[in-house]
């Protein structure tokens, strides 16, 4: 766990591994969260897929209902890296309707973004509502 201070706000961050054999602990760190974060590799074009299908199937699980949601697409310095209209589409985020639902393109090698991402969690913390 990691906690990021900014003003008079603390967070608390899981940083969950997203590799399969960690996916199966995914619901139960997400349960009774005030907000999933979902990092995708943005300049990973192939892992788009399997990203998408492993954020529906969480999404299905009943005790994370209502969770807002703010996916990440990673790795924006890379040319490669997707544009966040193809990522939205690509990863179906439009179909999510059973809460918010936000996307922002970031680099965390650049510092690029880092800052709304901030400022959305403190938006969303359990203290702000
Ligand atoms: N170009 C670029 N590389 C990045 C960026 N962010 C992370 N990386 C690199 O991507 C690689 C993977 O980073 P990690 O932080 O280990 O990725 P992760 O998603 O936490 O990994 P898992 O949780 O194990 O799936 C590292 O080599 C990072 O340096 C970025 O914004 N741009």
């Amino acid at each position: 766990m990691r906690k990021v201070t900014k003003g008079n706000v603390t967070i608390k961050l899981w940083d969950l591994g997203g590799q399969r054999r960690f996916r199966t602990m995914w619901e139960r760190y997400c349960r009774g969260v005030s907000a999933i974060l979902y990092v995708v590799d943005a300049a990973d074009r192939d892992s788009v897929p399997i990203a998408r299908s492993e954020l529906h199937e969480l999404l299905t699980k009943p005790s994370l209902s209502e969770i807002p949601l703010l996916v990440l697409g990673n790795k924006i310095d890379r040319s490669e890296a997707l544009t966040k209209q193809s990522l939205v589409d690509q990863l179906g985020l439009q179909s999510i309707k059973d809460r918010e639902v936000c996307c922002y393109m970031i680099s965390c090698k650049s510092s690029i973004n880092i800052d709304i991402v901030i400022d959305w969690l403190i938006k969303h913390s359990r203290t702000a509502k």
